[in-house]
Formats: structure tokens, C-alpha cells, sequence
């Protein structure tokens, strides 16, 4: 295959997994009820069933790692037991899960499968070693990680290594980068999809590249912003959500007190001297919204950026920018979104995002999408066929296009040249 010399990851098909143990890491977390605690997409867990598949059809003995929310917010750490119903009646075959990672018990599961049997095993985050900020504190090398509990005790059972968690592709775990220093590595069939959709965005073959970045977690649109402009992977950038009402602070326009407060309340303003530079940089390549709109009297009304500061939240381009920025999208050789236009959850606020879907859809160019609440937009108001490739990440996909070299992507590129 072609995608393994062009990503330095081994494929699928590099292995014989006939009768042997395969530890296959997998990004099943899912966003989850708060009361019920019930899951509310399944779309990571379908997404993974290929591989899955792929492996029982070879009579392999498959062990799932996954994760399930994180220390920063106890409501989602819940155990993978609902994961485990679904990954069953989606493969059609009993799978069953264990609600302990690593130690006796996990460990007698994996030793006890036959071939065409998978063991769903507990909630990687329930380990430390495992949790996302640990990255933060520690930076390890994976060689380091060796002596992990993790490690330790679920290396030894096991043949191969096999990796489909793109969207968890940035954070430096054992469970994600520990396991390729000792077992024979390969790239499973989603993590393959994914770098061959991003990887085309990067390169663009298909001219003008159009980004747009909205949203809330505007952190992550100007952690890419800079990058993509430098390396020419995006010709234009159309701004809009909070990223947008930042960019017109970062051009002078005073937006009002409560829209500052806003920004100001979750410390957005550092993005403000950043943005200057960059509007300053790339003049005719970064879009801010000429208009906006707001609430007055329960009605939408638009104001023009020229008429600004205004007292009312502005939480959604107006009709003149969904033009301009519509108009831009069709023209467009390839398109990716992060985050949508406004807040598109309220009816009065949800024209710019599903204008701007509408246009997409419409759009001839390949197009990227990828990020919980633009996905979620985006089948609200389009077909999801119409998206060329739907990107089942956030902030790996997001880190990936601004060209970083990502933890796990560097640890599968490491297995491939040993
Ligand atoms: N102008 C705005 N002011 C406040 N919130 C906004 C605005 N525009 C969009 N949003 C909010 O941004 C949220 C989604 O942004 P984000 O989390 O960055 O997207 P994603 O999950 O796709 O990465 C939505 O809940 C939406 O209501
Ligand atoms: O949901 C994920 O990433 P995302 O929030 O960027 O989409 C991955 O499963 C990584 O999870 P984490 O952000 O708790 O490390």
C-alpha cells in the first residue's frame, strides 16, 4: 500500500495475525450524558468497526484498549462497559469487557482468548500514567515508559501492536506511544483514512485552499492560523464565532462591553496581539465578518461592523459576511471547517452556520471537516455524504495540520524504521 511509505507507518497487512494476540489501541470516548450517563455518538465507535472486523476475519485474538473521559471532568470517566455493548452489536459477535486495565484480571482475559474473540479491557484513564495532563507534567520519551504498569503487564501477552486512534494521536500515553518501542507496529485501517484526508488538506493539490475557523475554543484555531498560512497550505481564512469577534478586536473595532467581558472572562484576549500580527502579515488573506448579529425584542438583528460597539452578545455573522464567505466557499479547490459560524444551538443565532454548511455542501472542493460541535452543526443542517471526508478529531487533527509532529505519529514512525 501506498499510504504506509508515505506515512512511515506500517499498514495492516505488513502482519500475519492468525492465532495471535493483538493489542489494539482504539479511540471509542464518546461524548456522554451527564444524568444518564448514557452515550450520545456512536460515531467513534462505528468508525473503528473496520479494523475490528479486519482482525477477526484473520483469527486474530484481539485485546481493545481505550479511554473514556478524563481527570479534568469526573461526569465522563465512566467505565467501557456500554462501549463494549455496542462494539458487540455492531461486529454481530459477543465481546466481553473486563473493568480492569492491566492487572491480574485484565491479564488472565488476554491470556484466556481464543482465535475470533476480543476482550474489551477497562478505562485506560483510570491509570495515572494515562491521564491526558500527565503529558503536561512529564514530558517522557516513550522509551521511558517501558516500567509503565501498563507496559509491563500487557506487553508480554502480547504479538502485535495495532494503532486506530488518530484523534488521540496527540497525547503522549503509554497505551498510545509506549507500546511500538516493543511489539511489531501497524497503522489500523482508520488511522490510515485520516492522515490520507489531512494529508491531502496539507497538501492541497486543489487551489484555493479555503479554511474557516469559528468556534468557542478559539485556542485552537490560532494555534493553526499562523502555521497553514506560512506553509501555503491555506490560501484564505474566513474567521467567524468568538475567533471572528477576536480578529475585529485584534483590527480596532470596539465590539461592546459585554462581547469583551466575554472574551476577556476566559482570558481570549491573549489571542489579540497574535491576531494583530497576522492581520498585519497576511492582509488579504485573513477574513473578518462585516457584519453581525445579535438579539433585540426576541428578533435577530444584524449590525454592520462599521456601526459597532453594540451592548448585546454578537453570536453570529451577519447576512452580508454569509454572502462574502459563501461566495469564497464555492470558488474554493479544497475547504476544511473548525467550528461553527455562531451559536448555532439557539434558532435566532444558526443562519451563518447553516448558510455556510449550505455552501459547503453545494461547493464543488474537497472538504475536511473534523471537531465535536462543527460535526454535530454540520449534520443538523447538511448530509454528511456531502462532506468529502468527515475527520473523527479535534485537537490531533487541528495540531496536525499545523504541521507538528505528533506523539503517536512519531512513535509508529520510529517502529517502522526499527
Ligand atoms: N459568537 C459566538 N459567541 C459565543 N459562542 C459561540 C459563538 N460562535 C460559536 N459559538 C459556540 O462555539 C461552540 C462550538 O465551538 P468549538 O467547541 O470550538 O467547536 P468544536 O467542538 O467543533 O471544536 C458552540 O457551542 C457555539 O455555540
Ligand atoms: O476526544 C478526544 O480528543 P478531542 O477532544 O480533541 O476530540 C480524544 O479522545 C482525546 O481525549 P482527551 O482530550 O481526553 O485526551
Amino acid at each position: 500500500m501506498a499510504e504506509k511509505i508515505e506515512f512511515g507507518i506500517r499498514g495492516m497487512d505488513e502482519f500475519d495475525y492468525r492465532e495471535k494476540t493483538v493489542l489494539l489501541r482504539l479511540d471509542i470516548n464518546s461524548p456522554i450524558q451527564r444524568e444518564t450517563k448514557k452515550i450520545v455518538s456512536e460515531n467513534r465507535i462505528k468508525m473503528s468497526i473496520p479494523t475490528v472486523q479486519y482482525l477477526l476475519e484473520r483469527k486474530a485474538k484481539i485485546a481493545i484498549l481505550a479511554h473514556q473521559g478524563d481527570t479534568l471532568d469526573y461526569e465522563n470517566l465512566i467505565p467501557l462497559a456500554e462501549h463494549a455493548e455496542k462494539l458487540s452489536g455492531k461486529l454481530g459477535i459477543p465481546i466481553q469487557y473486563i473493568d480492569d486495565v492491566a492487572g491480574p484480571a485484565a491479564q488472565a482475559a488476554v491470556k484466556s482468548l481464543k482465535p475470533g474473540e476480543v476482550v474489551l479491557l477497562g478505562n485506560l484513564r483510570y491509570l495515572t500514567e494515562e491521564i491526558s495532563t500527565f503529558e503536561n507534567a512529564v514530558k517522557l520519551e516513550p522509551a521511558a515508559m517501558l516500567d509503565t504498569y501498563l507496559i509491563r503487564n500487557l506487553a508480554p501477552l502480547a504479538d502485535y501492536y495495532v494503532n486506530d486512534a488518530f484523534s488521540a494521536a496527540h497525547r503522549n500515553a503509554p497505551s498510545l506511544v509506549a507500546f511500538p518501542e516493543l511489539l511489531p507496529t501497524a497503522g489500523g485501517l482508520l488511522m490510515m483514512q485520516e492522515l490520507s484526508a489531512l494529508t491531502k488538506v496539507m497538501e492541497c493539490p486543489d487551489k484555493p485552499s479555503v479554511f474557516v475557523l469559528g468556534g468557542a475554543k478559539i485556542s485552537d484555531a490560532f494555534g493553526m492560523m499562523k502555521q497553514v498560512l506560512e506553509n501555503g497550505t491555506a490560501d484564505m481564512i474566513l474567521t467567524a464565532g468568538v475567533t471572528g469577534n477576536v480578529m475585529l478586536m485584534a483590527k480596532g473595532y470596539s465590539i461592546g462591553k459585554a462581547n469583551e467581558k466575554f472574551i476577556m472572562e476566559r482570558s481570549l484576549d491573549v489571542f489579540i496581539e497574535p491576531a494583530k500580527e497576522y492581520l498585519a502579515k497576511y492582509p488579504d488573506k485573513i477574513r473578518i465578518p462585516l457584519d453581525l448579529a445579535y438579539q433585540k425584542e426576541g428578533q435577530r438583528r444584524e449590525i454592520s461592523i462599521e456601526e459597532l460597539p453594540i451592548e448585546e452578545p454578537l453570536l453570529d455573522i451577519g447576512s452580508k459576511t454569509i454572502r462574502a464567505f459563501a461566495g469564497t466557499l464555492g470558488k474554493a479547490g479544497t475547504i476544511f471547517v473548525n467550528g461553527p459560524a455562531g451559536v448555532y444551538e439557539n434558532k435566532i443565532f444558526e443562519n451563518g452556520t447553516k448558510e455556510i454548511w449550505q455552501a459547503i455542501a453545494a461547493a464543488k472542493g474537497y472538504s475536511v471537516i473534523g471537531g465535536g460541535d462543527t460535526v454535530s452543526a454540520a449534520q443538523k443542517y447538511i448530509d454528511l455524504k456531502e462532506i468529502s471526508y468527515v475527520c473523527t478529531a479535534g485537537g490531533a487533527m487541528v495540531q496536525f495540520l499545523s504541521g507538528r509532529e505528533l506523539p503517536l505519529i512519531k512513535a509508529m514512525r520510529k517502529a517502522y524504521h526499527q
